[in-house]
């Protein structure tokens, strides 16, 4: 998949919210994309999903299936979770749900309605929607946000699979949740600009350096745990390390 000069205003006599962005994204690519708010994050995953139309410039060669999950599920709809997947599940041709909602830990959320849902429990539907489509190309709006720790675990390895099957995988996300993943590249947007900011010999920053943390014995299983998922070392002290 290609971009190729690509810029988008919202309105004529805006000022552009995306200017020039040229990339080229390979079979099972994953870019954790950053940038302040307002950066125009979500604008660039709603053109690479071709919900938007750049003002200029071309997007080719985009997979056939794409699933987006948003940053705020639309929860203003009369269905409860089972009946919006279903619905989702006939559209898509018979997609399959039921695997997605296992591992996203949302099965006691079935027989909620959306418009009860609390923040995290709608991301969780709309990354379960996104994710049944079985897409080619998969673009997630901040998908850690929200989350709690049992999902926040799940997802690296979900995108990891993903991944090595072939999707692109684009996520927005302050948090590097992505991170560690292999084949992980990271985008960064700055006033409409992009760039590649990671992976680069001379990138300073991506010298490793060790850290010790300190945190309630209870919690050190769990710790070491999504650390390992998100690519890090880590190892619990030796009597030697704290003498
Ligand atoms: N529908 C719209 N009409 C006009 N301007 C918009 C619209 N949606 C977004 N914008 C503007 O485009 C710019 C980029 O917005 P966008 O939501 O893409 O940023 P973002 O990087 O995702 O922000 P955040 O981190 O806060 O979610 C902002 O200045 C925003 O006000």
């Amino acid at each position: 998949m290609r971009l190729s000069n690509v810029s988008f205003r919202y309105a004529r006599r805006d000022q552009p919210v995306i200017q020039g962005v040229d990339a080229q994204l390979a079979p099972g690519d994953v870019i954790e994309l950053t940038g302040a708010n307002g950066a125009g994050k979500s604008t660039l995953l709603r053109l690479l999903a071709g919900l938007t139309r750049p003002t200029s410039g071309t997007i080719t060669d985009r997979p056939a299936v794409v699933g987006l999950a948003p940053d705020r599920f639309p929860t203003e709809q009369p269905f409860t979770v089972s009946a919006y997947l279903n619905h989702m599940s006939r559209i898509r041709g018979g997609a399959r749900w039921e695997p997605w909602v296992e591992r996203l830990n949302m099965g006691e959320l079935l027989g909620v309605r959306l418009l009860a849902l609390s923040k995290g429990s709608g991301h969780k539907v709309g990354l379960a929607q996104a994710l049944m489509a079985d897409p080619g190309l998969l673009l997630l709006d901040e998908p850690f946000a929200g989350l709690d720790a049992d999902t926040r675990r799940a997802l690296p390895p979900i995108v990891e699979e993903l991944s090595q099957r072939g999707v692109i995988v684009i996520a927005s996300d302050h948090q590097g949740g992505l991170r560690g993943l292999p084949t992980a590249r990271r985008w960064s947007l700055t006033a409409g600009h992009l760039q590649e900011t990671a992976g680069t010999a001379d990138d300073a920053t991506q010298e490793p350096v060790t850290v010790a943390v300190t945190l309630p014995a209870a919690d050190v299983g769990d710790f070491l745990t999504r650390m390992h998922h998100q690519g890090y070392k880590t190892h619990e002290p030796t009597p030697e390390d704290t003498r």
